[in-house]
């Protein structure tokens, strides 16, 4: 039995104990967003660090320093950075994670405690962080364990960075990432994030690209103090008025920006790209049964590909300031901020997409000839990445998924944004491959979060098979 299959044997043997460690890890909850949550988020980083040396890793942890998060001052989770073998004659494998989790209450519809494991019957575990990103990174951690235990050599050096604050904009990570280029990094032959999903629930994938962000708030600002409306409607200009009417103007129902100059930058779609979009699994009874209800917009899969993956998008998240309680509050509130980003796609540039968006409220504003005041500001953003799947990185990796699936995986772009990909691959200068372990169904972000048991198992198997299958790749031949 070749080294693989042994390995694949002792992962299916240790498949109970491994829903054991994924329990005691979702139990941590590690929300990088809630101030009263940065202990655990930093008790995360400290369990990840302790595994790792225990296994022999080197590990080094950096703090990135210090945030302001609504007046209170605290200090960022470390990013762990680790190194499991240093073995020149082998190849060195970088992989990133993150160990922090969105926020998750109960009262937000979750049919159990977000931060209890739950094994279901259908296979389902269901927890905070399973799939987004607890299940992924502690995936790497017992892979390495799992090779350990079966006494089979390690095939790559493995390099790590684990971060908590991935869900918060990764304060803090890009400075460390440039810092240690040369420096800890150096030597990476290839990168590895597990960190996205499937496309649908059975076919694994391979994702060669990413939207980039751009995130805006948009302030209206009037009177000194929230007002009676009985006694000042109609006589004063009311902030939420305008932000209504402004964010209205941004994009229409069908899902078209309205920000004029936003699509002239959008790389036109080639034959070449058509043809790609005719071999993936992907069907609209699949998604239409995951979101609950038909509200999709486009009547065919492609178009809903093209618009997840590549054209950019507008969404309006919410407005700060605006009464939101229960009851009938007659109140004019007296400064709104409302709160909407754009997904940016290739060639689009940050600063322009800004430039454009800015002029456009501005210009909008005006034609309300309204005496409160607007300011328009960028609060984050992330640049979109794409890249050629053709690299041997992603040979291996289709070699690996062929090897525990027994298909070929598809090939797939994301609608969502992992700006440290980018990072990686401009600083490190190392080719970076997307290897998601999660199915399209798994709710990361939303409630009843879940890693289905088979992707958990199955996907420590994948990232063994694609550490043994960059072994044995020519990655020169890129
Ligand atoms: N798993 C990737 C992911 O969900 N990324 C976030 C990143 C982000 C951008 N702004 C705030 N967080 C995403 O929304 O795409
Ligand atoms: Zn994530
Ligand atoms: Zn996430």
């Amino acid at each position: 039995m070749g080294s693989l299959d042994t390995y694949f044997a002792l992962v299916e043997q240790n498949k109970q104990e491994f829903v054991e460690r994924l329990r005691e890890v979702v139990a941590i909850p590690s929300v990088s967003g809630d101030a009263s949550k940065r202990g655990e988020v930093i008790r995360m980083g400290e369990w990840l660090q302790a595994k790792w040396e225990e296994l022999g890793a080197t590990c080094k942890r950096v703090e990135p320093g210090k945030q302001n998060l609504d007046g209170e001052i605290l200090d960022l989770p470390p990013v762990i950075l680790g190194q499991y073998g240093n073995d020149p004659s082998k190849k060195t494998v970088l992989v990133y994670g993150h160990y922090d989790v969105q926020p998750a209450l109960v009262s937000d519809g979750w049919e159990s405690d977000p931060f209890t494991l739950v094994e279901k019957e259908d296979g389902r575990l269901v927890g905070r962080g399973s799939t987004d990103d607890k299940g992924p990174v502690l995936g790497w951690l017992l892979c390495a364990e799992t090779h350990k235990q079966a006494g089979i050599e390690f095939p790559v050096n493995l390099k790590f960075c684990f971060e908590g604050m991935e869900e918060s904009g990764s304060e803090g990570l890009d400075d460390i990432i440039i810092a240690e280029a040369d420096g800890w990094f150096k030597g990476t032959d290839v990168v590895c994030i597990s960190d996205n999903y499937w496309l649908g629930k059975s076919r694994p994938c391979l994702t060669h690209g990413l939207r980039g962000v751009s995130y805006f708030h948009l302030i209206v600002e009037g009177p000194g103090a929230d007002l009676h409306s009985g006694v000042f409607g109609g006589t004063v200009h009311e902030p939420m008025v305008d932000l209504v009417h402004l964010l209205s103007r941004l994009v229409d129902n069908k899902g078209r920006i309205q920000v004029p100059g936003i699509y002239d930058q959008v790389m036109a779609v080639t034959d070449a790209e058509e043809e790609t979009y005719e071999s993936v699994e992907f069907s609209h009874e699949a998604l239409v049964a995951d979101l609950k209800n038909d509200v999709l917009i486009h009547d065919n899969e492609r178009d809903t590909l093209k618009h997840r993956w590549r054209y950019p998008t507008l969404s309006i998240h919410g407005v700060e300031g605006a009464f939101h309680a229960s009851g009938d509050k007659t109140v004019i509130p007296a400064k709104v901020r409302g709160k909407f980003s754009l997904r940016t796609v290739p060639n689009m540039e940050p600063r322009k997409v800004a430039e454009l968006v800015t002029k456009f409220l501005d210009d909008e504003f005006a034609k309300l000839g309204s005496k409160n005041r607007m300011q328009v500001v960028e609060t984050h953003g992330g640049r979109w990445w794409y890249s050629s799947p053709d690299h041997p990185n992603f040979v291996a990796g289709a070699r690996a998924v062929e090897r525990v699936f027994g298909v070929k995986p598809d090939l797939t772009r994301e609608g969502g944004s992992i700006p440290v990909t980018l990072t990686f691959e401009e600083n490190v200068k190392a080719n970076v491959l997307l290897l998601p372990m999660g199915a399209a169904d798994d709710g990361a972000h939303s409630i009843n979060e879940k890693v289905d048991k088979r992707n958990y198992i199955e996907g420590i198997k994948l990232f063994g098979a694609y550490l043994h299958e960059i072994a044995a790749t020519d990655l020169a031949a890129a």
